[in-house]
């Protein structure tokens, strides 16, 4: 029933309703005020305790462990009707702008603007975070090395198309940490622009883990047309406005920046594709109870050395999440091995694993133990 065709008892019904709404809204007001003057609170402690101590190093504001269990305290206290995930994300942006309040925080993202990267950017930090495009991802680590920024992310894997080897080779030189992961959803679409014929698109663009995730969905629907890999997917939708042959695939963020239609959407061949993405900062992350840890293992290539290498996490029980080979860049060695596990490098047995894993190893380094992704 459209809102003219209400009857005055109708009129009366929603008018309470939206009288209920209106106290309510301003109770979640004032709680929201209390909430943040807290936050500034926690900054004049935190403040406090550095110069007590006669500290010159910067305080650290964000605290990925806490904020990861600010936001399952969210999901657990909630009953409905809004699905646990929903009350999540609003509890993210009431943090994001509690955050701001102690110091905006300062996020470089791979770009241009209007990647997949920003969106993980923005889902992590909130909308509160002051995200800047950087156009490559050692340029990211750079970034956060000269302490330009207080972090940085960058993908690491894709489920259908793999590792993002670029990462996991910047780790290799760099002392950073990983301080979080985010876990994103990749809808693809097929983007036009305004001058676009459809019926004659002869030429893609898309970035080519892109153009890999969709390549089924094109051999079905445009299996003449060219495709053409481009530095990003943001660069893909740029290119439209100029050429009417021609489509881009990438997310909804880019299309409503660079203003482009959906012509067909969420055109990825498997349905759960998704990419993880990893926080990189300078700061260890405490334990939140939930945690994985990300280690680099530099080995000699004998026989059963990868075997060898991950008995000890077998025998302790700590669950694999990843292990990813890399030729090494020195010749000291022939194999770097990346490990993600359950569990934090605190735990007992992680620290007891690690150790014999370090026996085993030509070099170990722990790139860092951070909370398991909640959204
Ligand atoms: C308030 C704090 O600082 C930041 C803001 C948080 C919040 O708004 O809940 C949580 C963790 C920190 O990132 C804190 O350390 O508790």
């Amino acid at each position: 029933m459209s809102e003219q065709e209400n009857t005055p008892a109708n009129e009366a019904q929603l008018s309470q309703l939206r009288n209920e709404i209106d106290r309510i809204d301003n109770e979640i007001c004032q709680l929201i005020s209390e909430r943040a003057r807290c936050a500034q609170s926690v900054a004049d402690v935190k403040k406090a305790a550095l110069e007590a101590a006669g500290s010159t190093d910067p305080v650290v504001y964000y605290r990925p462990e806490r904020e990861a269990n600010v936001l399952r305290k969210a999901m657990s206290m909630n009953n409905g009707p809004l699905d646990d995930e929903e009350m999540a994300r609003l509890f993210r942006e009431i943090m994001s702008a509690c955050l701001a309040l102690e110091e905006p925080t300062k996020v470089a993202y791979l770009g241009p603007e209007g990647t997949f990267t920003q969106q993980a950017a923005l889902k992590h930090f909130g909308h509160s975070a002051v995200a800047m495009p950087f156009s490559a991802i050692d340029e990211v680590f750079r970034e956060v090395e000269a302490g330009a920024v207080n972090y940085g992310v960058v993908p690491v894997e894709n489920s259908t198309e793999g590792v993002v080897n670029h990462t996991l080779d910047n780790f290799m030189g760099s002392n950073l940490q990983i301080c979080g992961e985010v876990e994103l959803r990749i809808h693809q679409h097929l983007l036009v622009s305004d001058v676009t014929k459809t019926d004659s698109i002869t030429r893609i663009y898309s970035h080519s883990q892109s153009l890999a995730q969709c390549r089924k969905w094109l051999d079905a629907h445009y299996p003449n047309a060219e495709r053409v890999a481009v530095s990003s997917n943001a660069d893909a939708a740029k290119r439209l406005k100029g050429e009417w042959n021609a489509a881009a695939i990438a997310g909804q963020m880019a299309a409503d920046l660079y203003d482009l239609k959906v012509h067909a959407e969420k055109i990825e061949d498997q349905p759960d594709n998704s990419t993880r993405f990893l926080i990189i900062g300078t700061q260890k992350v405490l334990a939140s109870g939930k945690d994985k840890t990300s280690v680099v293992v530099a080995m000699r290539n004998e026989p059963g050395a990868l075997h060898d290498l991950l008995q000890p996490f077998h025998v302790y029980g700590i669950d694999l999440t990843r292990v990813e080979t890399r030729p090494a860049a020195s010749g000291t060695w022939n194999y770097v091995f990346f490990i993600d596990f359950s569990g934090h490098i605190e735990d007992a047995i992680v620290k007891k694993a690690l150790d014999e894993v370090g026996a085993k190893a030509a070099d170990l380094r722990v790139l860092g133990s951070y909370p398991e992704a909640v959204l």
